[in-house]
């Protein structure tokens, strides 16, 4: 049982309060004192850390202290119980009540905080942390009062140093106490404040003793007390209100003096009706103990504000208990947002490319821990979530898998000192992979290496040839138009190319390019290259076809030559075998093959055939990745593609105009690769 919760502000002022006895005013005094009001003493977050218990006598203080509010939480109870579900309750009325009143506290000129519909929300709470604990089996122990020592006045740390003045002294009370009650009283004490400038923020004291008690328990408490020898204050309206009981009785026994019957004068002091000489008395206050052993008025229902006492509605504790829950949801949310945020802040300072995906990367590996030697155990279940993070990025499962085991290779045996050191650890590590595997071992300078077939600084060392690149891929992934892209770079620098239709299988296919080569035309004239289309229609040999158009190239002095080919399925036997007899007879420069930066699981596949279609001697010289425009972040096809073949990609294509094509970038892939997925 919890002797006092308190909601105080930082200035000492109790916004809400909850007591079962006085004994705890002492305790929270001192620890408000001496930790939040006196400026000599190091702050409490030099000395003590929130929840951290603090022991005063036989009690035990817990709090929360919220800095943006500037609240405190304080719960007091005896040191001999053990409350295991402290904390968490602490932390949930602190959430709650910072959710529903926080508006209020924050307001700087507002005097009075309006928080009285707390009571039923911090009621729902205690019952269920008690519930919940004693379905668990954590029975608190039972104790009686002879089990303590007597209340020690040194306390501990600095709490039992002397008050400033100005500040009221520990154990007093400041305001008013309407009723006090003895520790082991089961009657509940009236609210009180806290020390120092409450003013009108307090709600108005309770009497709480009342709220607590049915009638009919506190009319059996009132006879019990009346029991006790010991003189108090609370004596005479005892008796008198024992008086009128027994007014009400429709039986009276008759007093008899001397065989004489006597009228009944109403005397109240008559010894008949004085409980304290009932020989039964000790059992009646047994009785009393145990039928008020926990019992809370406020768990059948609550004062209106006329002050009579309403029955609750059935639904109506379900709805406090939905309300709190939610709320609970709500800043459990919020505060796991805040630590995601805070770890990815962390994480950005320690690597500079993945700023954005920090918050998401953190939560991936969060099982890894920091601080010791990284095994393949510690990272295997990242790594299945990096693996299905690859996946949702439309890398294929076993380029995937590769990826990871390289990371996790790279990192075994590895140390850091935190969690967030581990976590930046492997996200740089996946980067380098990545970036590993894309970035290509020889840097290709297209226009260096057309300059040095088809412009050698001297025609008499090397005779002059143009420059042969040929376009392949299945069908309808963007040849033709990919093949233009790069012929209006090249017309940009001024060469001279001539455009081959090999794709003499396709109806249309010819039609299709020549329109492609009159638009690029256009540019020509404008810009000062040349380009011409070389077209022997359909059903010929395309290998054949490419091989006099190289002729007819080199004989007419092009820089360049570009081949389209026909599509064709990798899995299509016939149409895949030409491919050998087509680079023998073309003799390309290059073999790039365009691959859709769409395909699923299949671009493995599609790029493995197409690299070995070519003949032993020969494979693709390069990729061209089209459509990266239509597929945002997931641009795992590049990976799965490389991973294949080993091939590096020359360009991307990023749209269906001529100047849609661009330099592969590494480092952009790989940004693209380790964001969050797209929602
Ligand atoms: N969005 C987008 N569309 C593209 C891109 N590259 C090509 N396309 C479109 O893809 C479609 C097919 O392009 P083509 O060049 O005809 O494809 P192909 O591979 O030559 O087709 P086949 O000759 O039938 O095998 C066209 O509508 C193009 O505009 C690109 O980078 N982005």
């Amino acid at each position: 049982m919890l002797d006092t919760v308190e909601i105080i502000t930082e200035g000492g002022v109790v916004l809400w309060s909850r007591k079962n006895g006085e004994a705890s005013d002492f305790v929270i005094n001192s620890f408000i004192n001496d930790t939040f009001l006196r400026e000599t003493v190091p702050s409490y977050s030099e000395s003590a850390a929130d929840n951290a218990p603090v022991s005063v006598g036989r009690h035990t203080l817990r709090f929360t202290h919220v800095r943006g509010f500037g609240l405190i939480f304080v719960a007091v109870y005896k040191s001999l119980l053990h409350l295991s579900w402290i904390d968490k309750f602490l932390d949930n009325i602190t959430a709650l009540f910072v959710s529903l009143y926080g508006d209020q506290v924050k307001k700087p000129n507002d005097t009075y905080v309006r928080c009285k519909g707390f009571d039923k929300m911090f009621d729902q709470q205690l019952r269920d942390m008690e519930a919940e604990n004693k379905t668990m089996g954590n029975h608190e122990p039972r104790f009686t009062e002879a089990e303590y020592p007597p209340e020690d006045s040194t306390l501990s740390g600095n709490l039992g140093e002397p008050p400033l003045p100005g500040v009221n002294p520990p154990n007093k009370k400041l305001v008013g106490t309407e009723h006090t009650s003895t520790e082991t009283s089961p009657i509940a004490t009236p609210n009180t404040s806290r020390p120092s400038s409450s003013g009108g923020l307090l709600e108005p004291p309770m009497p709480a003793a009342v709220e607590k008690l049915s009638r009919r328990a506190r009319k059996k408490l009132n006879q019990a007390a009346s029991s006790e020898a010991v003189s108090s204050g609370d004596e005479a309206p005892l008796r008198k209100r024992k008086g009128a009981t027994s007014k009400k009785q429709g039986k009276k026994g008759r007093r008899w003096e001397n065989g004489i019957p006597i009228e009944d004068d109403g005397d109240d002091s008559s010894a008949k009706l004085d409980y304290s000489d009932n020989p039964s008395d000790a059992e009646t206050k047994a009785h009393l103990n145990a039928a008020l052993e926990g019992l809370d008025a406020s768990q059948m229902g609550a004062r209106n504000t006329d002050g009579r006492f309403a029955l609750k509605e059935l639904d109506d504790e379900d709805s406090v208990r939905n309300q709190a829950n939610s709320i609970l949801k709500e800043a459990k949310e919020k505060k796991a947002a805040k630590e995601a945020k805070e770890v990815e802040s962390q994480a950005a300072a320690t690597s500079g490319l993945l700023g954005a995906g920090m918050n998401y990367f953190g939560g991936m590996f969060k099982n890894v821990v920091g601080g010791k030697e990284l095994t393949k155990d510690d990272l295997s279940k990242a790594m299945k979530s990096m693996e299905d993070h690859l996946l949702k990025k439309n890398v294929a499962r076993e380029a995937a898998v590769r990826v990871c085991d390289a990371v996790k290779k790279d990192l075994v045996g590895t140390k850091t000192a935190t969690f967030e050191g581990v976590n930046a650890k492997i996200r740089t590590s996946m980067e380098q992979v990545l970036r590993k595997m894309l970035t290509p071992t020889d840097s290709l300078d297209l226009l260096r290496e057309i300059d040095a077939v088809a412009k050698p600084p001297t025609t008499s060392l090397r005779q002059r040839r143009p420059y042969v690149i040929s376009i392949v891929g299945v069908n309808g992934v963007g040849k033709s138009t990919n093949l233009s892209k790069i012929c209006f770079f090249l017309l940009q620098n001024k060469y001279r190319v001539l455009v081959v239709a090999g794709d003499t299988f396709r109806s249309g296919a010819v039609e299709q390019l020549a329109v492609h080569v009159r638009n690029l035309r256009e540019e020509a004239s404008r810009v000062g290259g040349q380009v011409d289309l070389y077209q022997k229609g359909y059903g010929k040999d395309a290998a054949n076809v490419a091989r006099a158009a190289v002729a007819h190239a080199s004989a007419e002095a092009y820089d360049v030559v570009l081949i389209d080919t026909a599509g064709r399925r990798h899995n299509d036997q016939r149409l895949m075998s030409s491919l050998e007899k087509f680079a023998k007879f073309a003799q390309p420069d290059k073999i790039l093959m365009v691959g859709e930066a769409l395909v699923g699981t299949d671009s493995v596949a599609q790029a493995r055939n197409f690299n070995v279609a070519f003949g032993k001697e020969r494979g693709l010289d390069g990729f061209i990745i089209s459509k990266c425009d239509t597929v945002g972040d997931m641009v795992g096809a590049l990976v799965s593609i490389v991973h294949a073949t080993g091939v590096p990609i020359l360009f991307v294509g990023v749209g269906q105009h001529y100047s849609d094509i661009r330099s592969f970038s590494v480092k952009w892939a790989v940004e693209k690769l380790l964001s969050p997925p797209d929602a």
